[in-house]
């Protein structure tokens, strides 16, 4: 698709990326330093990708060698102060490494369409019936009534250069709310700076968005730009801003206001011109009215409601979702044509999805990963129920696998909380399990007559070393890269990366290699502890 230039020292990581990118279908060279890179004609290429550490601490070398190609910038030991100065001098993005393949990829896409820099400034952004069909900004996937008016609000406000506050669940997709906005936006030149105030500690925020003088606090060696500053001209992004400091809310509010930034430790002020989009899954106005979120804040956030429906009301949408996601996780993943069998589909229809698109999207990739042939059983999935139980496959009501389960589901639990919809939750019928199999754990494949009818026995299932015995008694043989998928997908969320390792008998090095070449990345949402 792209030819991409690699600038990395390590031959490993290289390669690793090489892999990366040509499994996208790109066409990719490497260059093993700077000099290498530049006897390549960097700005010939679609897209470099280099070292932040051989691009040095502003990347100018690099990004003057490879104008007007785009540089993305991949940092072994990131730092705010680096990714602001790089970013302004005109890198397309700065991610911080190890990252997860889908930010990379996510990463590398967004700057292969961004406009080569220097050439005739892109047309005004395209409206939005253009942008996708029905109204719908081409990246978000759902048509139901209510995404229908998500939509149109979004197609509304994006030009009007107003606070947007969007609302909804963990994982209904705000950002991506907000990434619309911005690019329907006349500020879609100018960049977009998202955080989470949640992933900041209290003690770091107001530095970390306002800036600081040197000498502001013990550490403050030098004086830094904050990222409102960052967004100057753009749009800055706020999310979960309920976790807000409410000194930092009193100092947001004079930006909102006048427009006006201090820096931490600064006497003078400075001017900024950003569009604040805030995104919450609280209750702003009851958290005004127990002291932890300024009224007037809310007041002046709320000019604009976006409200995401959860996956769980969507209907119909979720399956759309779900074959979506699955096509490009698939490609991801080097397993181009993958399908959910009829038994999975019912599942992901009936299920409550409490951590909505993004439970969605990671069952997927287990069921990618897990799913011994080119259909996802429900088994891959691994959908637990709130006590965190594996889902068990009930025998079936009915013959008729199409036919809608007669248990009360999520959809009928009606609206209320993740926790008091998931109390519906039951497992699609299986046409064909018995009381045996219904009680088998979940694992890497189907146990003995759970799999899928009218499925030809795996020609080429690996088949070495490692057996473990399932609860129903029965053998299963499991490679093993197969035991080392399971144990890190059924683990990783109760135990941090040296305990992961130290079970597995590996060092820590060895897992995030591993890690790197099976396409299991880190989870985004576990918190890293020191000794993680
Ligand atoms: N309608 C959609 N179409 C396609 N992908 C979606 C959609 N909604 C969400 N996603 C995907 O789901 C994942 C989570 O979305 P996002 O990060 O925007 O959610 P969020 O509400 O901001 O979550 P959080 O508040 O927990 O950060 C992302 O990978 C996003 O691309």
């Amino acid at each position: 698709m792209a030819r991409i230039l690699i600038v990395e020292k390590e031959g490993a990581s290289r390669n690793t990326l090489q892999h990366l990118l040509e499994r996208e279908g790109h066409d990719v060279v490497q260059a093993s330093g700077l000099e290498d890179a530049r006897l390549q004609h960097p700005a010939d290429f679609a897209l470099v990708i280099c070292d932040s550490e051989l691009a040095g601490e502003h990347a100018d070398p690099i990004l003057r060698a490879s104008r007007p190609t785009p540089v993305l910038l991949l940092a072994d030991n990131p730092s705010l102060h680096a990714a602001i100065s790089c970013l302004k001098a005109g890198a397309a993005d700065y991610l911080p490494k190890p990252f997860d393949q889908q930010a990379f990829a996510r990463s590398v896409r967004d700057a292969l369409s961004l406009p080569r820099q220097g050439a005739p400034s892109a047309a005004p952004p395209p409206p939005l019936a253009h942008a996708g069909t029905a109204n719908k900004p081409v990246e978000m996937i759902g048509h139901c009534r209510a995404m229908q008016q998500v939509y149109t609000r979004i197609r509304k406000v994006a030009p009007a250069d107003v606070t947007v506050l969007v609302l909804g669940e963990s994982g209904t997709g705000k950002e991506l709310v907000a990434r619309a906005i911005h690019r329907q936006s006349e500020r879609h030149q100018a960049p977009l700076i998202c955080v989470n105030c949640a992933a900041i500690p209290e003690t770091l925020i107001e530095s970390e968005l306002f800036g600081h003088e040197k000498g502001a606090f013990t550490g403050a060696t030098s004086s830094r730009t904050g990222l409102i500053e960052a967004a100057d001209g753009g749009t800055l992004f706020l999310d979960e801003i309920g976790e807000l400091p409410l000194d930092a809310q009193a100092r947001l509010l004079r930006v909102l206001q006048e427009g006006e930034i201090r820096r931490v430790g600064a006497i003078e002020t400075r001017y900024v011109d950003i569009r604040l989009i805030a995104a919450t899954h609280r209750n702003l106005h009851q958290l005004s009215a127990s002291g932890e979120f300024r009224l007037d804040l809310y007041y002046r956030l709320n000019v604009m409601e976006i409200d995401l429906p959860p996956l769980r009301e969507r209907g119909d949408d979720v399956l759309e979702l779900a074959e979506h996601l699955l096509a490009g996780i698939a490609r991801k993943h080097g397993r181009d044509g993958m399908r959910l069998s009829q038994r999975a589909r019912q599942e992901i229809h009936h299920y409550a999805w409490p951590g909505n698109v993004r439970e969605l999207e990671n069952a997927l990739e287990r069921g990618v990963i897990l799913a011994e042939r080119r259909i996802i059983a429900p088994e891959d999935l691994g959908l637990r129920t709130p006590s965190g139980q594996p889902l068990q496959a009930t025998p079936a009501a009915t013959a008729d696998p199409a036919a809608p389960s007669t248990a009360q589901t999520p959809k009928t639990a009606g609206k209320g909380t993740a926790k008091g919809a998931m109390k519906g939750t039951v497992k699609s019928a299986a046409r064909d399990a018995s009381p045996e199999t219904a009680s088998a754990p979940v694992t890497g494949q189907p146990a003995a007559g759970q799999q899928d009818k009218g499925q030809p026995p795996p020609a080429d299932t690996p088949r070495s070393g490692l057996s473990v015995v399932g609860d129903a008694g029965e053998e299963e043989d499991l490679s093993l890269e197969d035991y080392f998928q399971h144990f890190v997908l059924e683990h990783q969320d109760h135990m941090s990366e040296t305990e992961l390792a130290r079970r597995l008998g590996i060092s820590r090095k060895n897992l995030w290699e591993r890690r790197q070449r099976l396409g299991i990345p880190r989870r985004k949402g576990r918190r890293s502890s020191p000794a993680n």
